[in-house]
């Protein structure tokens, strides 16, 4: 029996999050834990029904059963499912079929699978399964996503400490996916900021996992609506919820990379209401 632990994050009203102190904020976006050995941690946020977790397993198989939550037998029974491995190789069986994932490399599961099994292939170096879920409405095939299958931009300058290449996995140009999007995005030596110019898309919500950051260092995170900015420091192997209606952006203490996912009303990864960086507040 796999240990899972979920926690349910309640939608916030923007207006609302002007008051929050430190403390409310870190409680409703930040995601302090995604990873535990021999366990699968959830939490599933009201925004777009999104569940973001991990899991690592060390010497035995985990497997992603069904949480109280979503009242169905299966984890998949009207979800979809994204699974970076930022660990060591591992293996996530679906229904019985194997399919090997290296490190950074991506898995899409479609709904109506009944069985999704986690093993690493060396307890010493073991995968750390990264997993993003949304309710879906179609059943679109189970596929893997090597590095070579992934889609490259490159983006920002070294002169404004923002070069950086985003590398999208699940994205409809290259996965048939009903909502789910996912993608790791990652900075140069030297380059420390995200997404800048910030955007919100109040069609999607989206999650980044900050990964590839030093012990030592560490993130500020910016969210909010643009002209009410909030700041949270993260550290590495962190996640923080952004709202459809809220910016997400960071500055590290050194460059670093971080997964991001979402789910929403479109699947157009453009679609982006960007902000210039003298206009935020
Ligand atoms: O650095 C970036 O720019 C990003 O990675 C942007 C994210 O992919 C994103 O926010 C997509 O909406
Ligand atoms: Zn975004």
């Amino acid at each position: 029996m796999t240990e899972i632990y979920f926690e349910e994050r309640y939608a916030s009203n923007p207006d609302d999050v002007k008051r929050y102190d430190t403390n409310q904020l870190r409680k409703h976006f930040l995601v302090e834990k995604v990873f535990e050995a021999n366990k699968i941690l959830l939490t599933y946020s009201m925004y777009d029904r999104f569940i973001v977790g991990g899991a690592v397993p060390v010497g035995k198989l985990l497997s992603l059963e069904t949480i109280d939550p979503l009242k169905s037998k299966h984890f998949c029974d009207r979800r979809e499912v994204g699974v970076i491995n930022i660990g060591g190789l591992g293996t996530v069986t679906v229904d019985g079929k194997d399919y090997e994932l290296r490190s950074r490399e991506g898995l899409y599961i479609g709904m109506g699978t009944t069985s999704i099994v986690f093993n690493s292939k060396s307890a010493e170096d073991p995968a750390w399964f990264y997993i993003n879920s949304a309710p879906a409405h179609q059943s679109f095939p189970t596929t893997k996503i090597g590095q070579e299958e992934t889609i490259t931009l490159d983006l920002g300058k070294p002169e404004d400490a923002n070069e950086r290449q985003i590398i999208q996995y699940i994205v409809a140009a290259n996965v048939s996916t009903c909502q789910l999007q996912m993608g790791i995005t990652q900075l140069k030596t030297g380059s420390v900021w995200n997404t800048m110019p910030p955007h919100v898309h109040n069609r999607r919500m989206e999650v980044y996992l900050y990964i590839d950051l030093a012990k030592d260092q560490a993130i500020g995170h910016f969210m909010g609506d643009p002209l009410e900015t909030r700041h949270i420091w993260m550290a590495n192997h962190q996640a923080v919820i952004s709202p459809p209606w809220s910016i997400h952006c960071a500055s590290g203490t050194s460059n670093y990379s971080f997964v991001w996912g979402m789910a929403g009303e479109n699947l157009d990864f453009m679609d982006m209401d960007k902000m210039e960086c003298t206009e935020l507040r």
